[in-house]
């Protein structure tokens, strides 16, 4: 299996070489050269398999020979041991033909454990193998950093800077970040929003000079291997309602468009889902994109769902990539675009993204109301992300089941859920002392040479 840069200029690379690369040197993302497929009878055969399972069938096309079977299941059964439930993303019923997709049961409590955790284990596993040491450097909005902690914290031929936007995560969320003690571990706060955090990233991979001389390496959904492992869920929770024999449909609460972007990734192996919702909050660029044809950055509104408070959705750059036939040349034309404010969309190419995906956006009230009504119907506490996911879902309902992500645990988010439903969101007892540890963190501007500086001098040599 052979990975091509959405830019069309990187030179292709194989699975592991993408995992360990991250960004591709021409700017662009890894896509698969190929999209393998499941047929009906393989899809068929998934049910009543473990999630382990599941994962080694759905995964084992996209890795290649780096990895032996006997490695892949090992990597697999080590990421979700730690998880705190049986069957790792369980549904949980909302209405009639209305699906929770809990995916909040892994040890940072957000869907990002489900790529974090398995993508520790084969970084640990591939860079054991090449004697090789790499410094991390992540992005986040609040949950992909603490799961990147949480994943390579201890390591030693890992160190992990997270770059997070200063008093823009919730306090459980940055408490995460900044209360590990291992040493390889750094929680940077910037002082800017997430679109800033996620630029300097990719600047430091654009700057080839810093980026070999750290041995620079990303964790975002930029990298390919964040993606794949995202897919799985899509298949566990279609095949435990009937798929192949019955259609799906599911809701994905989106910022980044990284794990949207999976569930594409499971229709395309054949999975017979029907729509694949987007839904935004009120930074809503991906909303309007699809309703306008133009993707035009309107600067980042902070939310009570704040993991989704994004106006450059990386992973989005993926979905142009197939709208325009696989043209890197037209990609690299629009994303320097994007530079100057945003770009407008072939109509072929609104056309097809408008055929494979829908979308709907939930403003702070709605979101709010949204947990309060979910809660006094059901007896369920969501978070505001995954209430942004309900309330575009409850207007795309149809007679197949649809499914709505649920991305993180409510008590990641205790005021906005106190305030919408009275209720109590209390962390698993392994985190009830968060509060009394002691943070570390290191507040830096949002400036590239600041932070290049700041890292080539904290980072183990
Ligand atoms: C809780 C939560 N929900 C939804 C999202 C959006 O996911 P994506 O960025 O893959 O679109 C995020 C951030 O990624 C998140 O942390
Ligand atoms: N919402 C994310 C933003 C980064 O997304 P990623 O999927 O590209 O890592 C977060 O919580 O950090």
């Amino acid at each position: 299996m052979k990975y091509v840069s959405t830019r069309g200029t990187a030179p292709e690379l194989s699975f592991e070489e993408a995992m360990l690369t991250g960004l591709a040197r021409d700017g662009g993302l890894y896509v698969p050269a190929e999209v393998p497929t499941l047929s009906r009878d393989d899809i068929a055969s998934l049910a009543g398999q473990s999630y382990e399972q599941v994962a080694f069938t759905v995964m084992r096309p996209f890795i290649g020979e780096e990895f032996s079977d006997r490695e892949l299941s090992a990597c697999i059964r080590h990421a979700y041991a730690g998880f705190g439930h049986a069957v790792r993303a369980p549904l949980v019923q909302l209405g009639a033909n209305h699906f929770l997709l809990e995916l909040f049961h892994g040890p940072t409590l957000a869907f990002k454990d489900f790529a974090m955790q398995l993508i520790g284990q084969l970084f640990q596993a591939a860079l054991e193998k090449r004697g090789q040491k790499v410094t991390i450097v992540g992005a986040t909005s609040g949950d992909t950093g603490s799961a990147a902690i949480e994943a390579f914290r201890g390591l030693d031929n890992v160190d992990v800077f997270i770059l997070f936007p200063d008093g823009r995560v919730s306090d459980v969320q940055r408490r995460q970040m900044t209360t590990p003690v291992e040493g390889n571990v750094h929680a940077l706060a910037v002082d800017g929003d997430f679109d800033d955090c996620q630029a300097r990233l990719k600047d430091m991979f654009n700057h080839f000079e810093f980026r070999d001389a750290v041995g620079l390496a990303g964790v975002n959904s930029i990298n390919w291997a964040r993606v794949l492992a995202q897919v799985v869920y899509y298949f566990t929770s279609a095949v435990a309602l009937g798929a192949p024999h019955r259609e799906v449909s599911f809701t994905v609460p989106t910022g980044n468009f990284g794990d949207i972007f999976a569930g594409y990734i499971a229709k395309q192996m054949g999975l017979p889902i029907r729509d694949l919702v987007i839904a935004t909050n009120q930074n809503d660029i991906l909303h309007r994109t699809l309703e306008t044809g133009a993707y035009t950055k309107a600067g980042v509104t902070p939310s009570i769902s704040p993991s989704m408070d994004i106006q450059v959705s990386s992973n989005f750059e993926r979905a142009l990539f197939d709208a325009y036939g696989r043209d890197g040349a037209v990609v690299a034309e629009q994303m320097a675009e994007l530079a100057g404010g945003g770009f407008t969309i072939s109509q072929g190419a609104i056309d097809f993204l408008r055929g494979v995906f829908k979308s709907g956006r939930a403003s702070e009230h709605e979101t709010m109301e949204t947990i309060k009504e979910t809660w006094e119907a059901t007896g369920e506490v969501i978070c505001p992300h995954t209430a942004v996911g309900v309330k575009v879902a409850n207007e795309h309902l149809s007679d197949v089941p649809m499914i709505t992500l649920a991305t993180a645990h409510p008590a990641k988010f205790p005021d906005a859920v106190k305030k919408a439903c009275g209720r109590d969101a209390a962390l698993p007892p392994r985190m009830s002392d968060l509060f009394d540890r002691e943070e570390r963190v290191t507040r830096v501007p949002n400036d590239l040479t600041a932070l290049e500086t700041l890292i080539l001098n904290e980072r183990r040599a």
